[in-house]
């Protein structure tokens, strides 16, 4: 059976999804994209050789086998409705909305009441396979420190909040520390991979730190987790996306990685 994936969100990410579904090297056919701005859609939708349909969301889910959210937290919960009330499998990469309790219960239940699976891959960030087992047993604490060049945060609501002006920042701050519920609110953008790290921890602390380098080239993201199992330490250089300097283009791998696996016979790590 070939498995027809709907997109929602032709960005940086999205593009990516498209084009390794065009290319062959994800097994399945990209039946519908959708996105906001029309012409992003467009623009993708006619760079491929299998050209989708462009739809509202309606008609993408009840085409698709698969949604793939690669949008915004903000459209999280109308596709994660819209999808799972249908049935559909549902990948999520904006992940800092489901730090919001009452929408990752909605998620949970539609999706084990309707026998619908939700992926949520890795993105940006390494050694979720270990968390993942030490959660098995006790987390005492994470913490992710995030790095990222000045720009790569312009139009945060934290740093428009704060008036933080990022062309004044002349060597690495700090900009931000707090929860990980309290990043994904300030950094939409920027920190999805602390709510990521916050679900794999069953409910440990999560601690962020957000570093404005002017001269990072890369997008870093070290994190540090504790517990009963002992220590992880890891740390990514990321590669930014050249079309969204927020986003590593690990973030993007990550996704094709996941489509991949879902129809892989034989499931590798935790
Ligand atoms: N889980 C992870 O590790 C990572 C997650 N992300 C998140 O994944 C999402 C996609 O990232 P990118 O492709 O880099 O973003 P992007 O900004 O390059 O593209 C997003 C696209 O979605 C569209 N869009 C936004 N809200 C929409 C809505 N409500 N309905 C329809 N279309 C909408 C925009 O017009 C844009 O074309 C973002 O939320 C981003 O923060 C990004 C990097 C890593
Ligand atoms: O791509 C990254 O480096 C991480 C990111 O933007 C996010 O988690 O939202």
């Amino acid at each position: 059976m070939v498995l027809k994936i709907g997109l929602v969100g032709c960005g940086a990410i999205g593009a990516e999804i498209a084009r390794a579904i065009d290319s062959g090297e994800i097994s399945g056919e990209l039946v519908a994209v959708f996105d906001h701005n029309v012409e992003r859609a467009e623009e993708l939708a006619s760079s491929l050789e299998v050209r989708p349909i462009l739809s509202e969301l309606e008609d993408l889910v009840e085409r698709s086998d698969i949604v793939v959210e690669a949008a915004s937290q903000k459209a999280v919960p109308e596709v994660a409705k819209a999808a799972l009330e249908r049935g559909r499998d549902l990948m999520i990469m904006s992940v800092g909305a489901l730090l919001d309790r009452s929408l990752l219960r909605m998620v949970e239940d539609l999706a084990e009441e309707n026998g619908s699976r939700v992926y949520l891959p890795s993105g940006a960030i390494s050694g979720l396979d270990g968390l993942k087992s030490a959660g098995a047993g006790r987390i005492d604490l994470v913490t992710l420190t995030t790095t990222k060049n000045p720009k790569g945060f312009l139009g945060a609501p934290y740093i428009e909040e704060m008036k933080i002006d990022l062309d004044a920042i002349k060597e690495p701050q700090v900009i931000f520390e707090g929860t990980a519920e309290e990043a994904v609110v300030a950094f939409p953008a920027n920190v999805n991979v602390a709510a990521t790290l916050s679900l794999t921890a069953r409910g440990a602390r999560v601690m962020v730190k957000i570093v404005a380098d002017p001269d990072a080239e890369v997008n870093i993201h070290q994190i540090t987790a504790e517990g009963d199992f002992g220590r992880i330490i890891t740390r990514v250089e990321n590669v930014p996306s050249p079309r969204n300097p927020k986003t590593s283009y690990l973030a993007a791998l990550s996704a094709i990685a996941t489509l991949r696996s879902i129809a892989e016979p034989v499931k590798i790590g935790t």
